[in-house]
């Protein structure tokens, strides 16, 4: 069903749900690596609103924003649906998608990159929206019952991304006792060699992340 491309960066969490998405539906696709320091005319044309990775070339058009493109995806490719055939449940797994973007992604973030007197409360915080989540999943393979969909694409940035925080800052953002439904639903998706086979090398990965903190960190640093 046409060409499809994806503009992306491997390391990018955003990135690697379009690449689950895609591979879950069977659909072939042309990876674009772009290098985000040193942005392609080819992102800056078919993303110039956000200027961001990922972007999903379908046929010569483009999407972008990660959770739109996951829509695209599961409405083009109507196999082995992703969004729940309900409506209802749809709605509720986009709220809990967008929630876990804005809250729990860049909350776990936040914490991560926080020092000082506000580690604490960003910590605090980071466990509030995580225990929403947590509630979310209980007792649930997957987010949508027993094969993973769109709210799995969108959380699955947890495992991999989070152990990588921790080790950033040695500290500890999920722990097992607190968030157990978390951790199981974090095993029966790594389970998936599908899942595991999209993912970037852990140490590539954390030295990423202990450069983009420092980086961030002076930044605030030169702020105050
Ligand atoms: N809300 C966007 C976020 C995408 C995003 O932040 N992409 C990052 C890579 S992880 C990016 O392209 N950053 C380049 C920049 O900000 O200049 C989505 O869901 O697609």
């Amino acid at each position: 069903m046409g060409e499809v491309k994806v503009i992306g960066s491997t390391k990018s969490l955003f990135c690697t749900r379009i690449e689950w998405a895609l591979k879950l539906k069977g659909v072939e696709y042309e990876y674009l690596n772009e290098d985000l320091k040193n942005k392609s005319p080819t992102l800056l044309k078919y993303n110039p609103v956000h200027k961001k990775v990922p972007v999903l070339l379908h046929d010569g058009k483009s999407i972008a924003e990660s959770l739109v493109i996951l829509e695209y995806i599961d409405e083009v490719w109507t196999q082995n649906p992703l969004l729940p055939q309900d409506p209802y449940q749809r709605t509720i797994s986009r709220f809990w998608a967008k929630f876990s973007d804005e809250k729990v992604l860049l909350g776990s973030f936040g914490a991560c990159k926080a020092q000082g007197e506000e580690k604490q409360k960003a910590v605090e915080s980071a466990h509030e929206s995580q225990a929403f989540l947590e509630k979310e999943i209980e007792g649930k393979k997957y987010s949508g019952g027993e094969s993973i969909g769109y709210l799995d694409l969108t959380i699955g940035w947890i495992p991999l991304w989070i152990s990588v925080m921790e080790e950033v800052d040695e500290m500890k953002l999920i722990e097992t006792e607190k968030f157990p439904f978390l951790h199981k639903w974090s095993q029966n998706f790594m389970e998936t060699p599908l899942i595991r086979e999209c993912l970037p090398s852990g140490e590539a990965l954390l030295e990423h992340f202990h450069t983009t903190i420092s980086f961030l960190r002076s930044l605030e640093a030169n702020k105050q």
